[in-house]
């Protein structure tokens, strides 16, 4: 079954068309990427699938259900968003427990406290975190609590925007090995906004480059890998890389 599929999508903010007719088919279980230049839409198309860019005609589905324009609980539960900053994306004031227990609590769901416990040890950190602010938490443990709040819900699929960019080096490379284990662990969708080529030989199959606005080339990351990509555009961003398309965790 596909997790995500765009059929002919057109994003705009305003009177400003950013996405121009994408088609993707993403399957269950795949780690799929978006790369391309700054202001290509990928960011984008992220938010109209999480339901953030109301502005959208074509169509997007979810788990083959098509979704609507209004943001939709069902799909809020099969789908959650991961950002860059985790900084920005934790409420200073609320503990890790509250941060964690929300989603529980705005679905009705029980047994919080043995759930967000769970939650951390699956994330790595330890259960003394849990009554502690964002700002007494490394950047590295705040990403591990906005990927542990994403999962709280027990979502299907993942949207993940430039998650380690943030991060430090040493860093980036514990939260890609996390995002790792938790695919294979929960059989997770991923859907991955990233600038980084290396980040997409280590996480993702399959990659989809983008150029204002639109879909250039879809390719297996094996031929990412050996530097083998069709298009002239992403042979360039390749090159831009310096070939630098695998990375060692
Ligand atoms: N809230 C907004 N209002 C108006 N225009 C926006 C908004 N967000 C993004 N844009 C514009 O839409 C286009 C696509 O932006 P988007 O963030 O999707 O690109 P991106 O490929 O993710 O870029 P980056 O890699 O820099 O994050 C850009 O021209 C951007 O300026």
């Amino acid at each position: 079954m596909s997790a995500i599929r765009l059929n002919n999508l057109d994003i705009a903010y305003g009177d400003t068309k950013v996405v121009h007719g994408v088609n993707l088919d993403i399957a269950e279980g795949e780690s799929f990427a978006l790369v391309g230049e700054s202001g290509s839409g990928k960011s984008t198309i992220l938010r109209a699938i999480a339901g953030l860019a109301p502005d959208w005609t074509g169509e997007i589905a979810v788990l083959a259900r098509p979704r609507s324009h209004a943001i939709e609980r069902a799909v809020a539960r099969q789908v959650q968003m991961v950002f860059q900053d985790p900084y920005g994306s934790l409420h200073p004031r609320k503990t890790i427990d509250a941060v964690l227990s929300e989603p529980l609590e705005i679905n009705s769901i029980g047994n919080r406290g043995d759930r967000v416990e769970a939650m951390l040890q699956a994330v790595g950190l330890d259960r003394r975190f849990r009554f502690r602010f964002p700002h007494q938490l490394s950047g590295g443990q705040r990403q591990r609590v906005a990927i542990a709040r994403a999962l709280m819900l027990e979502p299907k699929v993942l949207l993940l925007d430039e998650p380690t960019s943030a991060l430090d080096v040493s860093v980036q490379a514990e939260i890609l090995n996390l995002l790792k284990r938790l695919r294979r662990e929960q059989g997770l969708t991923y859907l991955l906004v990233t600038h980084n080529l290396p980040v997409v030989s280590f996480l993702c199959d399959r990659l989809a480059v983008m150029r204002h606005g639109r879909i250039v080339e879809v390719a297996d990351v094996a031929l990412l890998k050996r530097g083998d990509l069709a298009e002239p555009y992403s042979r360039e961003l390749l090159a831009a890389t310096q070939g630098r398309a695998s990375l060692t965790v």
